[in-house]
């Protein structure tokens, strides 16, 4: 099992209370996604039944080991295995479903000429929706006006485009009725702190979350940070597999950084010849679809981190491997639950989660007194940035 010792304690999250957002998950948010995974592709009998079979599984059975998956192996698999999901912390059994997922519908298939399958994403026809839809239409046609503002305004609002493109998370989304969250308040805000870390940097390591909406904003705001001089160099992370529905892999990045120059604009074509050139460079570790937090990365990603300048932790789920997918109190202070990761490190998050840190305690009072102690934590209507220098 991962050693978890420099980490401070707090309750680990499970999805064993059965009124609890992590439960809702489990037990409501991938049943509906096996339903509409199935209903997107033609696929053929094995795979509608390895997916009855997950859907069994993930609702009334218990954790199984991965066969010849070393990286699962090493992850606590085999200890995991004969528990029911609900019991086994949340950060890890929702990573678990989605590896389950891609397996049964043969995205893994190991001999090519049996394998059809393999590589297709099951995810991307909402991804590709997302992109043709109305508002990231209307997300280009902003792009004139926002480069007739002060150059002070076009970052923040890149900024504050990069962190509320966080709420276009099709996971999400897939419980929600509402599109679009409508109220919008930040409960943390560190950004002069990010700002002087992205001053005159060298490497920005970017860890990015979802494809789409999301990576659309975030691939803007790297292009002015380099385009401006603040930085010299962005390390995009994005995941080396689909994952949580809508996170980002490199197929996703070509597709963003098309829709942009098909746009016809500056910046996608700026962005395509930053990644010639080495400026923006793509990284797709293994442990970004792993089940565990930051605190147990390997040895390789740790010193990846530790060059960078700053690295930028993009969403919830981010968020949840950063600090610990614990019961916080709310209050405990940021700085303490990253004081383990290799240099400067900043969140940018709309929260979706019942894990929080670093709030103020008039903060957390004021949302309590508002929403009581857990509708504001999943809402996708809160947000934070969050930087430990
Ligand atoms: O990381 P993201 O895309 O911002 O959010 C991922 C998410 O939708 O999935 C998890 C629950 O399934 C939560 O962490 C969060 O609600």
């Amino acid at each position: 099992m991962p050693d978890t010792a420099d980490v401070p304690e707090a309750p680990v999250i499970t999805s064993s209370d059965p009124e609890s957002f992590p439960h809702s998950v489990l037990a409501e948010r991938h049943p509906a996604l096996i339903r509409r995974v199935r209903d997107a592709f033609p696929y053929g009998p094995a795979q509608h039944r390895a997916l009855d079979a997950l859907l069994k599984s993930a609702t009334e059975g218990v954790i199984e080991a991965l066969d010849g998956d070393a990286w699962w192996e090493a992850w606590g698999v085999d200890e995991y295995a004969g528990r029911t999901w609900f019991e086994v912390p949340f950060l890890w059994s929702e990573s678990y479903f989605y590896r389950r997922l891609l397996h049964a519908v043969g995205h893994f298939g190991s001999r090519p000429w049996s394998a059809p399958w393999q590589g297709v994403d099951p995810f991307r026809p909402f991804k590709l929706a997302e992109l043709a839809g109305p508002e990231a239409r209307e997300e280009i046609s902003a792009l004139d006006r926002l480069a007739a503002l002060p150059l002070e305004e076009q970052r923040t609002a890149l900024l504050h485009g990069s962190l509320w493109g966080n709420r276009a998370d099709l996971g999400f989304r897939i419980q929600k009725d509402d599109d679009e969250a409508s109220a919008a308040e930040l409960v943390a805000d560190d950004s002069d702190a990010l700002w002087q870390l992205l001053t005159g940097a060298g490497t920005l390591v970017l860890v990015a979350d979802n494809a789409g909406r999301e990576l659309v904003p975030d691939l803007l705001l790297v292009d002015h940070l380099l385009s401006h001089g603040h930085i010299e160099r962005a390390v995009l992370h994005v995941k080396p597999y689909p994952y949580y529905v809508s996170d980002a892999t490199t197929a996703d990045v070509v597709d963003a950084v098309r829709h942009l120059t098909d746009a016809g604009t500056d910046h996608g074509r700026r962005l395509w010849s930053a990644m010639a050139d080495g400026r923006i460079d793509l990284r797709a570790h293994p442990f970004s679809c792993g089940p565990l937090p930051y605190a147990d990365m390997p040895d390789d990603l740790r010193a990846e981190f530790a060059a960078a300048d700053v690295t930028v932790l993009k969403g919830d789920l981010n968020y949840r491997r950063l600090v610990g997918d614990r019961m916080w109190p709310p209050t405990t202070p940021f700085a303490d639950v990253t004081a383990y990761f290799p240099g400067p490190v900043a969140a940018l998050r709309t929260l979706k989660s019942d894990v929080i840190t670093g709030l103020a305690p008039e903060t957390e009072a004021r949302l309590v007194a508002a929403e009581g102690q857990w509708r504001w934590r999943t809402s996708g209507t809160h947000a934070l940035i969050q930087v430990r220098s």
